[in-house]
């Protein structure tokens, strides 16, 4: 089992890669990043777990020997955010990069399953397909973008809320939609644990408030120095982990997470129509498998003030996926007319 990190030096891609370390089920663990990747993969390497570390840097094909043979790639490179950017900022610069490495994996590591971190994810995520499709290998049950810090914070929220902050762990919320602002939405009906009774109306819209808006809260703590990285990090390698446990072939394992609905027609096709929109993206409940998705879940009854949300968040992901397509698209209609770019 051939991990690679992409990204790898970075704030979310160190800790990520120490987890990754960590998962006994890795053999190899491949770390690219334009620096540092060198140090940290010598210094990962000391650690008594099977993954064998390698790091390589671009120059001397490091991007090609680096994903040869993996059968996950996480990508968390790019830029953060900081206070006064919103993520759709980032794209000007992280859609290169992530078009330039989604090339690199349709090019070395074409079967592998893809976990895209790199903000804007509502984005970045159709970059990937579109790259994928121009290199014809475009499998969309291998295509995940990674929207576990938002159940991740759903959990921990709603465990402080009742009371049991050591709940936490059990606590799960399905999160759907994408992976900003208004596009996160928390299905706190479906929540394994129930909010109190009492719980005021204004009391339950600062809950959905500060799980939709959770990142802007590190983005303010850390007052410039970058965004979440090490709760990233721990979201990353549990959606990953879980991943990787379906390539090994165990069944049932649902996670939630922004992917193509073509990925699974019939399931795709309900889920267009329960949000009564006909996204290309959305996040939802998806089961996995040895192929990648293997089913996506319905969203199931909602509230009405649910139901309000998902109709709120229809429109910016419809803008939001469209500027990843229309960005790559533009790119190559340019590059056949300039071959030289
Ligand atoms: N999906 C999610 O829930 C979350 C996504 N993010 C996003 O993750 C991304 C990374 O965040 P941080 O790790 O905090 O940033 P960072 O700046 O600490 O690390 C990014 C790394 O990417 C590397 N990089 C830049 N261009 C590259 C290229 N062409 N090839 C390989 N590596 C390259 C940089 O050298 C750096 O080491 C940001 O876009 C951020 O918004 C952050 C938190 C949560
Ligand atoms: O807020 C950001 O820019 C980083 C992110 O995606 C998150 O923490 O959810």
């Amino acid at each position: 089992m051939k991990a690679v990190v992409l990204g790898a030096a970075g704030g979310i891609g160190q800790p990520l890669s120490l987890l990754l370390k960590t998962n006994p089920h890795i053999t190899d663990l491949g770390l690219f990043d334009i620096v540092n990747t060198p140090g940290v993969a010598a210094d990962l390497s000391h650690i008594a777990t099977p993954a064998v570390v390698v790091g390589r840097l671009p120059p001397d094909d490091g991007l090609k020997a680096v994903l040869t043979g993996a059968d996950i790639v996480v990508i968390p490179a790019g830029v953060p955010r900081k206070p006064g950017v919103n993520r759709d900022d980032l794209f000007k610069i992280n859609g290169g990069i992530v078009k330039d490495l989604a090339t690199g994996i349709a090019s070395f590591a074409p079967k592998a399953f893809v976990l895209v971190i790199s903000n804007p994810v509502n984005s970045t995520v159709p970059i990937v397909a579109e790259v994928f499709k121009k290199h014809g290998v475009y499998d969309p049950k291998r295509i995940f973008g990674v929207t576990t810090l938002d159940v991740v914070r759903a959990s921990t929220f709603v465990a402080e809320l009742i009371g049991t902050p050591g709940a936490a762990p059990d606590v799960v919320v399905p999160v759907v939609g994408g992976h900003s602002g208004v596009t996160i939405v928390p299905l706190l009906s479906q929540s394994t644990h129930a909010l109190p009774a009492d719980l005021s109306a204004d009391a339950f819209a600062a809950l959905v408030k500060r799980i939709q808006f959770g990142g802007d809260e590190v983005v303010k703590a850390k007052d410039g120095a970058g965004s979440a990285t090490l709760s990233m990090a721990y979201a990353g390698a549990e959606f990953a982990g879980k991943v990787i446990r379906a390539l090994k072939g165990e069944t049932g394992i649902v996670a939630p997470s922004f992917v193509a609905l073509a990925a699974d027609a019939a399931g795709g096709k309900a889920l267009a129509a329960e949000i009564g929109a006909d996204l290309e993206f959305f996040s939802a409940n998806v089961e996995l498998g040895k192929e990648g998705v293997v089913k996506i879940h319905a969203l199931g009854k909602l509230t009405g003030a649910e139901a309000e949300l998902v109709k709120a968040a229809v429109p910016e992901l419809a803008t939001n996926i469209k500027t990843g397509v229309t960005y790559v698209l533009d790119k190559y209609e340019a590059e056949e007319k300039n071959p030289k770019l």
